[in-house]
């Protein structure tokens, strides 16, 4: 109903102009035209051949046209004879038996609503090839009256008297190369390819040897079973040509896809057409309306159909990923020591037979560092029994390193981890290499090891989204760390990732800076990207925050929830950069040391880390965060909370082991990369890869050396407090009892928030603002975990003269 209103709005307003359009837009009237322009290409193209045998006589006939008296021998009576005679022999000759063709093939197009484009392409090209013959005709037989035709046959005669004979050969010559180059894309090399191809399928099918060009291209692709996929790539573009020059193949999907357009279009107006015989300019009206929602529905896709989807890696398109023999091969080849497998097991059996357990089966496997060997009890031991032999097992295995898990998950077996007397290192090249890590789909793979049963174990930092690190001193983290980058290397190019180094010790990190304008995000007025000092870190995780906010913003703009959906619609440019888009690289920051930093800084840098870590899953930051010290005052709850996915290298007590993972095991790992790794719930013990200092050099050497981008990847800029007083409160912002406390505390010597608390009758919050602001001051010293804050003036006099500088 809705739609016959509009109609009839439409039709009382239409102007003339609109009818006349929407007279040809109609599908009856294009069919109508299209059945005669195909039925007209074959009167055409019989009379045309029927004037080659009848001119001579017809010619003269033609001077008397209207008498009824005068026959033409032509099949197609007179207007056959007189359109031949004006096509033959009047214009192009021979050459314009070419348009009967053009006309089949377009009356063709129209009636099965082929493209326009394609019609005006075939004529363009036609036209231009009909002229050409003409020429040539002309110069090559210009004694002949019917092969060059009048057109022909002068300009052949008029051009050589500007180019003089070879001039005119020559210029014929060039261009039917340009027409062939242009209109086939015929270059040099297909012509090589295609000669070769023959050559081979010649060779495949002797049989046929004397065929033409298109059986000897066809007959190997219905023998594709026996020969080479090389050959058969080449046959295959050799057809190329072949297709585009014969409209059929083109035509033929078209046909079907314009059936289907057909049916959903002509249901309804068929049926208003046997109903009332005036709804024809209806029919007009619905088409339209399916036309325009069609535009309007793909413009992104016709922009993307124009120019291709949107490719973030274009602007370093020659970026070439660092080659796998940059990294070193250590031979790694587990060897299974059967009479080691043999004693550890007979050990364990032994042992628990000691303690009266019964032991129903027990299986072993050999990994990289450990080997488990897996038991089923008897029927009726209890776990806990197992679990609280753990000490006397290593005891009677002699061995550091035993970590028993009972039950291992999903499995229904107890687990006992025995270390190898023979480690077998781990190299980054065989787990780079892995299939697993090569054709993983993930957003941002790390192929941190290799597990157990010696698989490489692959994570997806952005599930992740944010890790912890930890392990003492000497046990594998910053090579962790840098397996961790390397793996990002390996796997993304510099558009899709940008790193955040923050390096407190300075020197685990420097090699990065190689790669400072390929990966490397760094704060707009800094001069290094790889951050060592305190203030900094402060402000780019400030800087972070801000553009944290920003990615939010867009997100909500272009309305999705996430990263990749934002990204998906930005590659299919259904995003304007004008409006503000633009492509969004992941952020990873990677802080080394942080007990180091939360030391210094304390919550001006846990303020942001926690932020970030609740927040920036979504918009494509995820941190990395390492630390010597897994102590509760470094790791704190809110911290924790929101790092799901821990590694804990060693660790010197079941406490760090139980902070940094919630579960003990941590503290009895060798060293030397053998690590833990929770995503969440399940611990799985892992042998991290080992990639050496001179390995990352050779690859960020290789990384370096190439093309980048004019600088490192600017972050939003963040006005913070100066060095030095990035702790201080502004003076006037200081509480009201700034002076009592400070006062208390010099008396007291002791900078502690619980005294404050107690004296000053306080809250805990006010408290510890109280505390920073005489750290700010230079009343007290940093924070230094459980012990309370160094005093650093002595007393009240000392106190009265700082107080009263500072006012001045
Ligand atoms: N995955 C590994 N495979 C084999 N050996 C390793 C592995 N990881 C570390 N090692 C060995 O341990 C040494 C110390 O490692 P690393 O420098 O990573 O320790 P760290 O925990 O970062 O120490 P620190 O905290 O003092 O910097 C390395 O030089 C190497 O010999």
């Amino acid at each position: 109903m809705a739609k016959t209103k509009k109609t009839t709005v439409k039709k009382e307003r239409k102007p003339r102009f609109q009818k006349i359009k929407a007279f040809f837009g109609n599908r009856q009237t294009q069919t109508i035209i299209g059945a005669f322009i195909v039925f007209f290409s074959v009167f055409l193209l019989i009379s045309f051949i029927s004037y080659l045998f009848s001119w001579k006589e017809d010619q003269s006939q033609l001077a008397n046209f209207a008498d009824k008296k005068t026959t033409v021998k032509n099949l197609l009576g007179k207007i056959g004879a007189g359109l031949s005679h004006f096509f033959i022999y009047k214009s192009f000759g021979i050459s314009s038996l070419y348009l009967p063709f053009l006309l089949f093939f377009s009356g063709l197009l129209i009636f099965l609503k082929g493209s326009l484009a394609r019609i005006k392409n075939n004529w363009g090209w036609g036209i231009l090839g009909i002229i050409w013959f003409s020429i040539a005709f002309g110069f090559l037989a210009n004694k002949s009256a019917l092969l060059p035709g009048v057109i022909g046959f002068e300009t052949n005669h008029y051009l050589q008297q500007f180019l003089g004979k070879t001039g005119l050969v020559l210029a014929l010559l060039f261009l039917l190369v340009a027409y062939l180059v242009v209109r086939f894309k015929i270059t040099p090399e297909k012509i090589k390819k295609t000669t070769a191809a023959t050559i081979a399928a010649n060779k495949i099918d002797k049989t046929t040897s004397k065929n033409t060009d298109t059986t000897t291209v066809s007959e190997p692709i219905t023998s594709t079973k026996t020969e080479e996929k090389n050959n058969l790539d080449l046959k295959v573009d050799n057809i190329e040509p072949i297709i585009k020059e014969e409209p059929f193949t083109t035509t033929k999907s078209e046909t079907v896809e314009d059936k289907e357009l057909e049916l959903t279009l002509t249901t309804k107006p068929s049926e208003q057409t046997t109903k009332d015989e005036t709804t024809e300019d209806v029919e007009i009206a619905i088409e339209q309306v399916v036309e325009e929602k069609h535009v309007e529905e793909n413009l992104s896709d016709k922009i993307v159909k124009d120019f291709g989807e949107f490719d973030p890696t274009l602007e370093l398109g020659s970026y070439a990923f660092p080659t796998l023999n940059l990294l070193k091969d250590y031979n790694e080849t587990i060897s299974v020591n059967q009479e080691e497998l043999e004693a550890n097991k007979n050990r364990i059996v032994e042992t628990l037979n000691n303690y009266k357990i019964g032991i129903a089966k027990i299986k072993a496997t050999v990994g990289p560092t450990v080997t488990l060997y897996e038991i089923i009890p008897d029927a009726g031991i209890r776990i806990s029994k197992i679990k609280n032999l753990e000490d006397d097992i290593a005891l009677s295995l002699s061995a550091l390193g035993i970590r028993i898990i009972a039950p291992i998950p999903g499995k229904g077996t107890i687990g006992i981890e025995v270390p190898n007397k023979k480690p077998t290192m781990v190299s980054m090249k065989s787990v780079i290499s892995s299939a697993k890590f090569q054709e993983s789909e993930m957003e941002l793979p790390i192929a941190l090891g290799k597990s157990i049963s010696n698989e490489t174990f692959v994570v997806d930092l952005a599930k992740m989204p944010h890790m912890l690190m930890a392990g003492a001193t000497g046990q594998g983290k910053s090579v962790g760390l840098n397996a961790v980058l390397t793996s990002l290397l390996y796997k993304k190019h510099p558009a899709e990732v940008k790193f955040v180094l923050v390096d407190p010790k300075k020197v685990e990190l420097t090699l990065f800076n190689h790669i400072e304008r390929h990966y490397l995000a760094k704060l707009p007025d800094s001069e290094e990207a790889i951050i060592t000092d305190t203030t900094k870190v402060i402000n780019t995780l400030n800087s972070l925050c801000i553009e944290m906010d920003a990615r939010y913003d867009m997100l909500k703009l272009a309305m999705v929830r996430n990263i990749k959906e934002y990204n998906a619609k930005f590659k299919a440019r259904k995003l304007n950069p004008e409006n503000g888009h633009k492509f969004l690289p992941y952020i990873v920051l990677v802080i080394d040391e942080f007990a180091d930093l939360i030391m210094t800084a304390g919550k001006e840098v846990e303020t942001p880390i926690a932020r970030l870590a609740q927040l920036a899953r979504a918009i494509g930051i995820h941190l990395i965060v390492a630390t010597q010290r897994p102590s509760v005052n470094v790791i704190t709850g809110i911290i924790k909370a929101n790092f799901p996915a821990r590694a804990a290298f060693r660790v010197t007590s079941k406490i760090d082991s139980r902070t940094i993972l919630d579960a003990p095991g941590a503290d009895q790992l060798i060293g030397k990369g053998d690590m833990l790794y929770s995503g969440g719930n399940e611990v799985i013990r892992l042998q991290c890869a080992f990639v050496d200092t001179p390995e990352v050099e050779k690859i960020t050497d290789f990384i370096g050396s190439q093309r980048a981008y004019p600088e490192a990847h600017l972050l939003p800029e963040y006005v913070g407090e100066e060095v030095g007083t990035s702790l201080d409160i502004n003076i006037s912002e200081r509480d009201k009892l700034f002076r009592d406390a400070a006062l208390l505390i010099v008396h007291a010597q002791q900078g502690s928030a619980s005294l404050l608390q107690r004296k000053l009758k306080l809250g805990y919050n006010r408290a510890g603002r109280l505390i920073d602001q005489l750290e700010a001051a230079g009343i007290v010293g940093p924070f230094e975990g459980s012990k309370a804050r160094q005093v650093l003036i002595p007393d009240e006099m000392a106190l009265n003269q700082l107080l009263d500088n500072e006012g001045s």
